[in-house]
Formats: C-alpha cells, structure tokens, sequence
C-alpha cells in the first residue's frame, strides 16, 4: 500500500469512529432531555445544572482514562459533552465578574464549558445582585489568591445575601504585560487592578523601578485603556486581552508566584447534593465570652473534619463585631459533618450554611 492509499485507508477509519461518536453525542443529548423531563415533573424549582453530578462524571472519566489522550484533555472534552448536553436541557444565563478578556470569564467558562450564555457585569455586587433579582442563574466571582489572599468584596456580599454556594473553581493565572510600545524602556505608567500589581510587585520593581503604578478596578480596564491612549503606557492583563484590545505581549509570565492560583466561587440558590468530594463553607458569629472560636471550633476537630480556611470580617450590622467565615472538608449529607455542625451551631450565635458543593476537578 502506498502512503496515499494508506492515509486514505485511516481517514476513513476515522470518518467511521466520527460517525459513531456523533450518534453516541446525539444519543447522550437525548438522554439529557429525558433527564429534564423527569426534573420538570417532580414539580418545584427544577434544578437542571447539577455540579455534584458533573464532578463525578469528570472524576469517573480522568480515573478510567488510558491513553494516548491524557486524562486532562479527556476531561475537557467531556465538560464540553455535558455543558452542550445541558444547552440542550435549559439553556443557562451565567453572570461574571467582567468586562469581558477577565479572570473570571475564563474561571466561568472553565465550570460551564462553552454552551452557556455569559454575561459580563461591572462589580462582584452586581454579580451578586443578578443571581438575586434571578436576571442570571448562576454568578461567578474571584473569592481568594495564593498569594494576595482573600478577596473580600466577595466574602463581606455574602453576610447580607440569601444566595448559596454552588461550586469553586481554580485557575492558575499567569499575568502579561500589554502595550502598544516595543521596548520596555519606553514604559512610563502600567495600568492594572491592585492584586495584579500586588501579584507582580518583585517583577515591577527590578524591570520597572520609574513606572508610576495606576490602579483601575479590571486589567482588562487597564488594557482598554492602554489601547485608548497614544504611547508609553502598559497594562497587566491576561493574554488574551491583548487579542481582545488589538495589544502586542511586552513581557510573559511577570507574576512574582510561580504557582499563582485563584479560586472564584459559582453563586446560586440550589442546594447541591454530595459528589463523594466536597467542601462546606460555612458563616458564623462568637458568642461574646472569652475562648468563644476555641469551643466554637472543637466539635469540628472532635469529628476528625478539617478546617480548610478561616476568616474573619467586621460583620456591619452591628450585632455581631466580628463574622467567620470557614471553609471544611465533607458535605452536609455527611452524618460526621451534620452533627459537628449541630454542636457548632448551639456555640454560635449566628450560623449561616453558605452551601455544600464539590471540590474543584479540573
Ligand atoms: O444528570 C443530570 O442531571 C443531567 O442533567 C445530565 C448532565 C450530563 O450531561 O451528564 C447535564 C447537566 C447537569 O449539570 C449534569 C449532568
């Protein structure tokens, strides 16, 4: 056989197996809307997007995965299947912390694959307040940094906020430097929002020690900007905003953390099932009496749950001074979590479960 027969021969292996995979697409998206015909029956609000559900099958496909596609790629072809598979049952509105080119928007698409309608909104409030006014199903917002910390417009929104928590996602963000200049010498001001900066001060300092630093409430507002003025300016954004803004790449990879990493939360009303792997976030108040967060924290380590993350915040309402927020292992559902949290609640004197959901996949 001569390569010209051979390819020809493989190809139509291939058009045979694209074949059958499509069937098999069209097959699963039937089953799919078989699925929201029995949500819909079951009366109440039906709940189409199902995380804990996605998690599993994500985890299920990277475990049995053998090759030669690594199970990453698998993954992310399967939440592309199940985010079109989900178009096919409702489609969803999706709120997130713009404009668009942001963070967030790639954290979002990351969670919901590509089918869902995105809407990008100025601040963390709005986000907040679409899902609440129900203009948007679901929110996303940026929730902590490895290396800035919390974010703590997102957390204080929460104190005053029915809205639940629905899911986490984790991107690892790599920050560039925009401009329309070549050199870096030509740069007299960079533009970005406070924890780019803070994320990539060390680099600023040895390469940009003269550049006034200008902080704007997006890095794609930066790179907008950059775009919009005539010379010597420079902006911290991601990659693809210098696409989005027409901007050539000045420097790659500037950020000070090499494993840089933010995590943004899916806002909603639902209450999430448990996937085998999940999280609870939790708020609560101290009673006001000395070693009140010590007695108020015990039945968590009496149950062997890990705490993943506390935080405090001033609560504004008076009330209480001081709120937590904390994050543990394990869901609701679990019998070791539901009565170390009973105990806790009896501790505190204002306790809020702020959701159940899986811990991130991909
Ligand atoms: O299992 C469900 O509840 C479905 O709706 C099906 C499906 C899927 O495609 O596998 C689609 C959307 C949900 O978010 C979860 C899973």
């Amino acid at each position: 056989m001569n390569e010209k027969e051979a390819l020809a021969n493989i190809r139509q292996k291939i058009d045979d197996i694209d074949l059958k995979i499509q069937q098999l697409l069209n097959d699963r998206a039937a089953m799919a809307q078989e699925v929201a015909r029995i949500k819909m029956d079951s009366g109440e609000q039906a709940d189409f997007y199902r995380p804990e559900r996605e998690a599993m099958v994500l985890r299920t496909v990277m475990e049995r995965n053998q090759g030669p596609l690594a199970s990453a790629e698998v993954a992310r072809l399967f939440r592309e299947i199940m985010s079109a598979c989900l178009a096919a049952e409702k489609p969803l509105q999706v709120a997130y912390l713009g404009p668009e080119g942001s963070f967030t928007q790639a954290a979002a698409q990351k969670q919901f694959g590509g089918s869902v309608e995105l809407h990008p909104m100025t601040t963390i409030a709005d986000v907040f307040h679409a899902v609440e006014t129900s203009h948007a199903c679901y929110g996303v917002v940026p929730v902590e940094n490895s290396t800035e910390g919390m974010v703590s417009h997102t957390l204080d929104r929460f104190i005053s906020s029915p809205l639940k928590i629905n899911g986490e996602v984790t991107l690892r963000i790599h920050h560039y430097l925009l401009s329309k200049e070549k050199n870096l010498e030509d740069i007299s001001k960079v533009y970005a929002h406070p924890q780019a900066i803070a994320q990539c001060r060390q680099w600023l300092m040895e390469q940009l020690p003269q550049a006034e630093l200008v902080p704007l409430n997006s890095n794609s507002e930066a790179a907008k900007r950059v775009a919009a003025e005539p010379q010597n300016s420079a902006a911290i954004a991601a990659n693809r905003a210098a696409d989005i803004y027409g901007l050539s790449i000045l420097a790659r990879n500037i950020e000070d953390e090499v494993d840089n990493t933010t995590r943004f939360l899916v806002i909603g009303t639902q209450n999430v099932g448990p996937s085998g792997v999940d999280k609870t976030a939790l708020l609560v108040a101290t009673k006001n009496k000395p070693g009140a967060l010590q007695t108020l924290l015990k039945p968590l380590a009496d149950n062997s749950i890990s705490m993943t993350r506390i935080e405090s915040r001033p609560s504004r309402k008076g009330i209480w001074e001081y709120v937590f927020f904390i994050d543990i292992e394990g869901h609701i559902h679990e019998p070791a979590v539901a009565s170390a949290l009973s105990l806790l609640e009896n501790e505190s004197s204002m306790f809020r479960i702020l959701g159940s959901y899986p811990k991130a996949v991909l």
